[in-house]
């Protein structure tokens, strides 16, 4: 079969990037065709037209200040644009870009738990000026109606503020947790003292030192002498006497029992799954919750506790089925000891994954669990999923303003390890300290990646290929080779047009040094996209034609000042599948 590669050149030299050296010149629009592939032609709709348009023709401009690039008020003044043809980016990735430049915005994305602490709007309007990429709800907690005026207020942050926060939903999942305190925010177990664990219903006040389980076959599954872990270990108790519902425990490691803790038990050091392992992963209330996830329209939705891929598949065909109109992406918690036997076939048929260390550690040794964040994040890589890093990233700040060195330290390595993205839970959903501790995440963030670039550790990673079909491997060619080239060239940033996303995903596999611009028509994808590593999406309505695409994105981000005359760039498609390498007119 013949395939041909084209150069075609424009103007006579190409102004490598102010930050490099001088280079040779090279011919100024260079564009890598490959013409095997069938035309996909994409009708040119008009701008005003697409269907999953939430903002408006309105664009934000706003007054910034110099910590990093990031907003400290509200204080924002909105400029309605009387040009329809107008691009979706929020304040906050527009004030990084005009001070810092390109090569310092942050790669690593950041999810944020949404809780009381954070659930009003000026409070969700904070977390999204501090960068938060994602919010996390927890099914677990709140109500219904609680979790619908949290979805409402974010989608109104991003309509009112040009931002792109995606909602997650995250399922209960059939773990075995305690009840809801009767009210109090915590309860403290002092070494030594018997609390009672009962599958019994109380009338308030119910007895001191008395925690209800949700699970009706606790009582009949322990037995004495097992071990109860309150959240994975924070709290331990011994059985030691069982009185019918009642389940009666010596503290042996005292410590601070959260609302709704999980709880494991286990028997001659190991983990006891008798019944509660034959519960469905997606419970009758799951599903419920699910429905409400459709019909709010959520992003993403996060299954606890997958032990396989078959319930993910089976997800999968029921949400497509009912929401024809727009995909939510299925995220795969990694918690289970059974999930890391299927850890290959379960990320596959994930559009993403969540290393969920809070029960992981309490289901495999705690000392196994850097590693296997480590294998996760690495085959997610490999496969082509976001990957997120969660919980006890910032613990101690539930409570201090001011993180341990050890949590700095847990959270560069999961940097360093180029996951997708990080994620808050206590933290911000009912610490202390939300917006700090999300601070301290972009920071460190920002830090680390940069350190990376400086130290030139393009990694040796393998990146197999993965795509089915002849043309989906053109794509990923092209992904790795424009990132390739964007690092050799030095150049300021990658262009990507999208329709489905797929191509701006396969460019943010490859982590290249610089940031990915990925222009995309619909503010369902721009969201979707907010969780991978590396993309600032923007929504744009553009055409199959890119040499327009080209001029219309230049003229209007270097209106808005963030980009100017001379920047290098490199841009690919997934309409043309083409590589151009040009200077910013
Ligand atoms: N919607 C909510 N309503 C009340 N409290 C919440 C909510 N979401 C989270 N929390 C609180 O924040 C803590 C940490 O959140 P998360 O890690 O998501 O839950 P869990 O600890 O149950 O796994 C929870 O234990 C709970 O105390
Ligand atoms: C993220 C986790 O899940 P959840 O907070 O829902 O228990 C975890 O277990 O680490
Ligand atoms: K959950
Ligand atoms: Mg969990």
């Amino acid at each position: 079969m013949s395939q041909s590669l084209h150069f075609f050149t424009r103007s006579p030299h190409l102004i490598p990037p102010s930050h490099s050296h001088s280079k040779t010149s090279l011919p100024s629009t260079s564009n890598l065709r490959f013409p095997v592939t069938s035309p996909k032609p994409f009708p040119i709709r008009a701008s005003t037209s697409s269907p999953d348009l939430d903002a408006s023709s309105e664009v934000l401009i706003s007054d910034t200040n110099r910590n990093g690039g990031v907003l400290s008020s509200a204080s924002q003044l909105y400029t309605p644009v009387s040009d329809p043809i107008s691009i979706d980016v929020d304040a906050v990735t527009e004030a990084e870009l005009k001070e810092n430049g390109f090569r310092s915005t942050r790669r690593t994305k950041l999810v944020c738990t949404v809780g009381p602490a954070t659930c009003g709007f000026k409070q969700l309007e904070a977390l999204a000026v501090g960068g938060m990429n994602v919010a996390r709800i927890n099914m677990c907690h709140g109500t219904r109606e609680w979790h619908k005026r949290v979805i409402e207020s974010v989608r109104r942050l991003n309509v009112e503020k040009g931002f792109a926060v995606a909602i997650m939903m995250d399922t209960e999942g059939s773990e075995i947790h305690m009840g809801d305190l009767g009210g109090a925010s915590s309860a403290k177990a002092e070494d030594g003292e018997i609390w009672n664990f009962s599958v019994r219903a109380f009338d308030a006040p119910r007895p001191e030192r008395t925690i209800t389980v949700n699970y009706d076959g606790f009582a009949e599954d322990v037995k004495v002498g097992d071990e109860l872990l309150v959240d994975g270990g924070m709290v331990r108790f011994e059985v030691i006497e069982k009185i019918g519902p009642d389940v009666k425990c010596r503290c042996t490691d005292p410590g601070l029992m959260l609302p709704r803790a999980n709880l494991t038990f286990w028997r001659d050091g190991s983990l006891v799954r008798e019944r509660n392992a034959m519960l469905p992963t997606i419970s009758p209330k799951d599903w419920l919750d699910i429905d409400f996830g459709i019909a709010e329209g959520v992003d993403f939705v996060a299954i606890s506790f997958v032990k396989s891929a078959e319930v993910i598949n089976h997800l999968k065909s029921y949400i497509a089925a009912r929401s024809r109109d727009r995909d939510i992406a299925v995220i795969a918690k990694i918690e289970s000891i059974d999930s890391l036997k299927n850890l290959e076939e379960i990320i596959e048929a994930s559009d993403g994954a969540m290393v969920a260390r809070g029960d992981l550690g309490a289901q495999i040794p705690l000392e196994q669990v850097p590693s296997t964040q480590q294998r996760i994040v690495q085959l997610c890589r490999q496969l082509n999923k976001p990957v997120i890093v969660a919980s006890q990233l910032l613990e101690s700040m539930i409570e201090y303003p001011t993180p341990t060195r050890a949590e700095v330290a847990d959270v560069s390595e999961a940097v360093r390890q180029r996951a997708d993205a990080l994620m808050l839970s206590g933290e911000s959903a009912m610490g202390q300290f939300p917006e700090k501790a999300l601070a301290v995440l972009r920071n460190v963030s920002v830090r680390i990646e940069k350190w990376w670039r400086e130290e030139k550790r393009h990694e040796a990673m393998e990146l197999p290929g993965i795509g089915s079909s002849f043309s989906d491997r053109i794509s990923e060619e092209i992904c790795n080779s424009a990132a390739k080239m964007a690092n050799n060239l030095e150049v300021d940033a990658l262009f990507v047009y999208t329709k489905s996303g797929h191509m701006a995903s396969l460019l943010s596999r490859c982590r290249p040094d610089c940031p990915i611009f990925a222009f995309t028509t619909t503010t369902s994808v721009r969201r979707r996209l907010n969780l991978q590593w590396g993309l600032i999406p923007f929504r744009l309505s553009f055409s199959d034609d890119m040499e327009s695409n080209l001029n219309k994105t230049f003229s209007l981000l270097k209106a808005r000042g963030m980009i100017k005359s001379g920047d290098l760039v490199i841009a690919v498609s997934d309409m043309l599948q083409s590589i151009q390498v040009m200077n910013v007119p």
